[in-house]
């Protein structure tokens, strides 16, 4: 043999070898993700054969029987009703309160907007003592305890900018003189403030420390999709005070997650509440975007114009916070009042928007788990990075139990811009392919994807997603050829040391595809590549520049199967345009009476008379639903409704406008109605979020 020959067939050793490790690693990668979907279904069929066994069996263990009758249901009840002004318990909510109540600690798995607040609030407030409550987010406890305040209970946050709160907490946790019943703080306190721990531990010690409650407990686990490192040092929290009940939240936790916050907090014993991932009342719609940004922007406010002339609060979520600006700067210039809202905005600024929009003079959402209950639309402008995000992002509509929708524009194109961010993440591009699987799919119904997801058992949609709502027809086309003209163009490419992004490599194919003699669309080539990279055929490979990290298409593991014909590619492509009347509108809310509206204008008003709480704070969207269509004309008639606290704060007004609104001549209502409408037509709230 010649060293030519023993050279090249070295090198195609090498290669060879290269290929076959990538091979291994993408089978690994597979196991992997098998063994961790094994657990998750083996974990449903446990709770199955549990849930079928209680059923069986249903008073077999008294003590676990948390809807049972206990000794505090009437104070439970009166509270619920009189002061947070709630009429029934949602599902879950009353036996995570019992199993509180009985000193237990509590694991809850609850999705967005399902009341999980209620249930470490209310026993706050019927425990002795003191509620510690750790929350990853200041807007999101100034939320809170604005609105505990306006209800009448003693809450506080310990930030560094009020030394004059700090002052009085410190000294109550100390001392027990002062009144505090919820206390708020981030989870940097327990982590570095040594003075408030020891605080804390004085309180424990005189008996003063009544729960402790993690929300957005899924901060806690690297495998979750928003971990935090200061979460960590919670994990003290049960060694340190080993006989307060520690009650855990979040609205997403895979089994893997649940594991981990159970190791972690040190709550083997927890009592654990899994309530569905299901949030019927949600509208989820996935729409393609056009590459030209001004169409995109025309749809989305001419979208919002047609469905939410009414002054209905939406969201916005873009992919950079150039984008965010951009975006509302266009939609204001469409006439609609829209502000944008990001991490870059310095905590003056932040503070400021916040101020404003709780005392409604800009009426935007923002941050993770905001307390905007009656958000009616969210919009994403590009997609997020994954399913957890997503269903977190879009969870933030109808929080309130109304249908509201989740709209999101998708194109190919921004699948790599994504890819370049999360790429390094743990499990990044395994997470962002998941949802351009979402998004790509043209036949599964959108809820049975998160179902799928989530690893939970199906439930209907009740043609609550566009899939199930709209009968498009959808064609299979064979692509094969395409396909296997895409990896040897590719192959070439590499042989010759070049790379290509996405945009080129479609560029590159829309000449080369004449050979086939059957053209694809620029949109269904792009289509094409993500299915190649869903199924590794190929893969993205990533080049740091100094100014960002660029995404390239390179040949996947398996793209062998592809070149040998091994395996057949289908596209699946719509025979019709879906039109734009495919965009089903949810109920309008409120304003489907013109005594809705009054209802609302008044507790605007209220709202900036009683120091600017929050317009929900003094009637929720629901309730305002339910007095416009029962009429109490009487204070016993609107407790019963609308709870002791709020009838005695706002209950004459509230007659009074019912009793006025009747008092009209019919041509008059119409007209408030007529004028009502046209006034909030000319305004719209919306925030853009990156
Ligand atoms: N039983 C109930 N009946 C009617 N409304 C309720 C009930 N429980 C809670 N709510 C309302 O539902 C809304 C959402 O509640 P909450 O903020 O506790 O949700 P959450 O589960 O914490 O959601 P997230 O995961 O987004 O933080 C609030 O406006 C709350 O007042
Ligand atoms: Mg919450």
């Amino acid at each position: 043999m010649e060293n030519n020959e023993i050279l090249e067939e070295l090198l195609n050793i090498e290669v060879e070898i290269q290929d076959v490790q990538e091979q291994i690693r993408a089978l690994i990668e597979r196991q992997e993700s098998l063994y961790e979907r094994k657990s998750e279904l083996s974990a449903i069929l446990e709770a199955c054969k549990e849930s079928g066994n209680e059923a069986n069996n249903a008073a077999s263990s008294a003590a676990e029987n948390w809807s049972g009758e206990f000794e505090w249901d009437s104070e439970a009840d009166d509270v619920r009703l009189n002061v947070f002004g709630i009429s029934s318990y949602r599902a879950n909510q009353r036996e995570i309160i019992n199993a509180i109540m009985s000193g237990r600690d509590v694991l809850v798995i609850m999705a967005a907007g399902g009341g999980k607040s209620l249930c470490y609030q209310l026993p706050a407030v019927l425990r002795d003592g003191i509620a510690l409550v750790v929350s990853p987010l200041l807007s999101l406890i100034q939320d809170q305890v604005m609105g505990l305040t306006a209800l009448g209970i003693p809450a506080y946050m310990l930030t560094s900018t009020n030394k004059g709160d700090e002052k009085f907490i410190y000294k109550t946790l100390e001392k027990g003189e002062g009144e505090l019943k919820i206390l708020y703080v981030t989870p940097e306190k327990i982590s570095k403030s040594k003075r408030f721990m020891s605080k804390l531990e004085k309180c424990h010690h005189a008996g003063r420390l009544s729960l402790i409650s993690i929300d957005e407990a899924h901060c806690c686990s690297q495998w979750g999709h928003d971990f935090r490192p200061d979460y960590k040092s919670l994990s003290i929290l049960k060694t340190q005070f080993p006989r307060v009940p520690i009650v855990a939240l979040t609205a997403t936790a895979t089994q893997r997650v649940q594991n981990d916050l159970i190791e972690m907090l040190h709550i083997p014993r927890c009592v654990k509440f899994v309530s569905t991932v299901n949030r019927p009342n949600l509208f989820y719609m996935v729409k393609e975007k056009s590459s030209v940004g001004k169409v995109v922007i025309d749809e989305i406010a001419e979208f919002i114009q047609e469905s939410y002339p009414n002054n209905e609060s939406g969201i916005v979520y873009c992919f950079s916070r150039k984008e965010c600006e951009q975006v509302a700067k266009e939609l204001r210039e469409r006439g609609i009042s829209a502000d944008y809202y990001h991490a870059d905005m310095d905590v003056n600024a932040r503070e400021k928007v916040h101020m404003r929009w709780s005392n409604n003079k800009l009426q935007v959402a923002f941050g993770m788990g905001i307390n905007k209950p009656d958000v009616r639309f969210v919009i994403h402008h590009s997609l997020s990075k994954s399913m957890e995000t997503y269903y977190q992002e879009s969870g933030r509509a109808g929080r309130d139990g109304l249908p509201s929708e989740c709209l999101l524009y998708f194109r190919p194109g921004d699948a790599p811009r994504q890819s370049s961010m999360v790429f390094y993440e743990n499990s990044g591009l395994q997470n962002l392919y998941d949802i351009v699987r979402y998004c790509l799919s043209k036949r599964q119904c959108r809820r049975s994807a998160f179902f799928h997801h989530f690893a939970e058992p199906l439930q209907e949609c009740n043609g609550m997603c566009d899939i199930c709502a709209f009968s498009s027809e959808v064609k299979e086309v064979d692509v094969s050829g395409h396909a296997k003209l895409m990896v040897s163009l590719l192959q070439d490419m590499q042989a010759n040391d070049q790379r290509s992004t996405m945009l080129q490599l479609v560029d590159k194919m829309k000449i080369k595809q004449k050979e086939l003699g059957s053209e694809l669309k620029r949109e269904e080539i792009e289509q094409l590549i993500l299915h190649l990279l869903l199924a590794r055929f190929l893969k993205e490979e990533f080049q740091h520049t100094p100014y960002a990290t660029n995404a390239y298409i390179a040949v996947g593991s398996l793209a062998k199967q592809i070149l040998q014909g091994k395996k057949s590619v289908k596209l699946e492509i719509y025979t019709e345009q879906r039109t734009k009347d495919g965009v089903r509108s949810a109920k309008q809310c409120l304003g489907s009476s013109g005594l809705e509206l009054k209802l609302d204008e008044l507790r605007k008003e209220l709202s900036s008379a009683h120091g600017g709480i929050l317009p929900h704070s003094v009637l929720s969207t629901e309730q305002i639903i339910q007095l416009a269509s029962q009429k109490p004309n009487s204070l016993e008639q609107l407790e019963k409704l609308i709870g002791k606290l709020r009838t005695e704060k706002y209950g004459n007004r509230i007659l009074k406008q019912i009793e006025k609104y009747y008092d009209f001549e019919p041509t008059d209502k119409q007209e408030i109605d007529a004028r009502a409408a046209k006034r909030l037509k000319s305004k719209k709230n919306l925030v853009i979020i990156e």
